[in-house]
């Protein structure tokens, strides 16, 4: 599950380095909108209304004037996403567009940097520029740095000899530094995070969100449309989550997100209602529905039928992309009341026109009826260890009536039994949270008949800038902490099976779960110990005849134990042989999450 919130997508998986790169959605003349901008010596840096802006979509510029009489480099740095990270094994791709706001005898160099915040260059790169140049032009350097500091504390810069500028003006724009991406994709995505989830082999991502697809308000919510094309021509967004969206991780990108990750998208479409409580009238729904469709058909459209097709097709991508579920918006448990209108209008239209795609509904299962009636509910559920492990045997009372689920956001999130959002919550997951987790998980194993996916929520946090906790993954500007619960969402993912193989029932509201599965040639035993004594299980394997040894894998620790980027490796999993026969004991550690196979003969 993946939203722009904590920096996940803008200073996350977005490889961009440069935070607020292009101005987007500040306002301009004031000391805030120059936000991760700093000017050097005694350089005057501002963000003006650009009088001829770079594009419609981006009508600011960063507006540099050094003042006469000044001497050595003056200009300006950006500060990165709460570091740099430089390493000398990668080359470093760095643009902006500069223009002369009037024309000028100037004829000097730009220095383009990667130095350290106490100036230690790293890499350097110059461009000549002149000062006839007085319309946007855009400047690519590569830069090559020639160590790899331990420090993230550095900064892009961009200087001019104070002495020869002297009294010159020159504006900047929409500015970028990638570092090298995740399978080289242009305008891609970091790669330590995207090898991570991608070591995950997870089988889908829902995008845009979570929150971050609703908008604080109508005017913000996300719109497919302004996050595609050329990265000139996106406006940016103030997220749902206190800092501005760049959308340069787009509607492309995540359709690319998930090929390179070998992935299916669980796309949302807005639905008409933004968090500040407004719910699009009745009467109103058309254009909403539209741009539903052409976001659809922007992901699946036939090129030749349709336009939104049409400009993925320009973009690079005439094929469709796989596409087999639509969400109609996100958490509408909170607006069920308007729900069932809004769900009649953008099922029922999406589904005429689109009769193959199976459409999510958002709102509590069956509460309100809707119509047409959903066979795809979203469950969401943050809660403490106890209720999870409590609640292992969730879908078993689930009536097997057509419907299926999708547990798209879960997480134990505080052990504050009286308010999971109080005081108490968990800022990294710890193991009684994942082994709770883990338990609720052989339930959903257990229910893989009507429960057809699950996704830990959120996804991942920046560690210097992050509003919801916990997270399945944390990072800051070079490394990456793969938390409790992402080690168990591995173990599970990984060790999947193909088959649910019918095994004795633990106990309700125990402290042991289980689930069996198979495929082939091996027989999977997930097992969950969610309490603070090791237990002993006897595994009776009839009619399956075994090889005498199997693995165990094993991930536990006390309690509270939890990866951080204090302690980034204190929990990790540890594979070892047991040995294994028709009958054959196991010992559960406490608060463990354990995944036995066993070979086949
Ligand atoms: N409030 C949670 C529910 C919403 O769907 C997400 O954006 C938030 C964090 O996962």
């Amino acid at each position: 599950m993946f939203e722009a919130s904590k920096q996940s997508g803008d200073g996350g998986i977005y490889a961009e380095l440069l935070q607020n790169r292009a101005f987007q959605q500040v306002v301009p003349n004031t000391a805030a909108a120059l936000y991760a901008w700093a000017p050097i010596n005694s350089a005057s840096i501002n963000v003006i209304t650009d009088p001829i802006p770079l594009s419609n979509a981006l009508p600011n510029s960063l507006k540099l004037t050094i003042p006469s009489g000044t001497s050595g480099n003056v200009g300006f740095g950006n500060e990165g996403y709460w570091g740099i990270n430089v390493n000398s094994s990668w080359t470093y791709e760095a643009s902006f567009y500069y223009k002369f706001p009037g024309a000028s005898s100037f004829s000097g160099n730009l220095i383009i940097m990667l130095q350290s915040s106490t100036g230690t260059v790293y890499a350097s790169a110059s461009v000549h520029v002149s000062g006839s140049t007085t319309t946007w032009t855009q400047v690519l350097v590569s830069l090559s740095p020639t160590s790899s500091p331990a420090s993230t504390a550095n900064n892009f810069t961009v200087t001019v000899d104070g002495a020869s500028a002297s009294g010159e003006t020159i504006h900047f724009a929409m500015f970028s530094l990638f570092p090298p991406t995740f399978k080289g994709r242009a305008n891609g995505l970091r790669m330590d995070l995207a090898q991570t989830l991608y070591d995950m082999k997870p089988s889908f991502f829902r995008l845009p969100g979570g929150n971050n697809l609703e908008g604080q308000s109508f005017s913000s919510r996300w719109q497919w449309n302004a996050t595609v094309g050329n990265l000139i021509d996106r406006p940016g967004r103030m997220g749902d989550w206190e800092y501005i969206n760049t959308d340069g991780l787009g509607l492309l990108e995540y359709m690319y997100l998930c090929e390179d990750m070998e992935m299916q998208p669980i796309m949302a479409v807005w639905a008409g209602y933004s968090l500040d409580e407004y719910s699009i009238p009745e009467d109103e729904l058309a254009p909403y529905i539209q741009q539903a469709i052409d976001q659809i058909n922007f992901v699946i459209g036939d090129p030749a039928a349709s336009e939104p097709a049409a400009l993925r097709a320009s973009l690079g991508h005439p094929e469709p992309f796989p596409l087999q579920y639509v969400e109609i918006g996100n958490e509408d448990f909170f607006a069920s009341e308007s729900y069932i209108y809004r769900w009649r209008y953008f099922a029922g239209n999406l589904s005429a026109v689109f009769p193959h795609l199976k459409l999510i509904a958002t709102s509590y299962p069956f509460n309100p009826v809707l119509d047409p009636i959903p066979k795809h509910y979203d469950n969401h559920v943050y809660q403490t260890p106890g209720w999870f492990a409590e609640n292992s045997f969730y879908y078993d009372s689930f009536e097997r009536n057509g419907t299926y689920y999708f547990e798209g956001e879960y997480a134990a999130v505080s052990t504050n039994t009286s308010d999971v959002f109080g005081d108490g919550g968990l800022v990294y997951p710890d193991m009684q949270g994942s082994s709770g987790e883990a338990a609720f998980m052989t339930g959903l194993e257990r229910n893989s008949d009507i429960v057809f996916a699950a996704s830990y929520a959120p996804l991942l946090m920046n560690v210097a800038q992050y509003q919801w906790t916990p997270n399945l993954v944390s990072f800051d500007a070079s490394q990456v902490y793969p938390s409790t619960s992402f080690y168990t969402q591995q173990l599970f993912s990984v060790n999947r099976g193909t088959e649910y193989l019918p095994s004795t029932l633990p106990t309700v509201n125990g402290t042991l779960y289980w689930s069996v599965t198979r495929d082939k040639s091996t027989v999977i035993i997930k097992i969950a110990n969610t309490g603070m004594a090791a237990e002993q299980m006897i595994f009776e394997l009839p009619s399956i005849s075994v090889y005498s040894t199997g693995t165990a894998t094993v991930l536990s620790g006390s309690a509270t134990s939890s990866n951080s980027p204090e302690t980034p490796n204190a929990v990790m999993p540890v594979t070892s042989q047991i040995k294994i026969g028709e009958s054959f004991s196991y010992t559960a550690p406490a608060y463990s999450v354990n995944v036995l196979r066993v070979k086949v003969q």
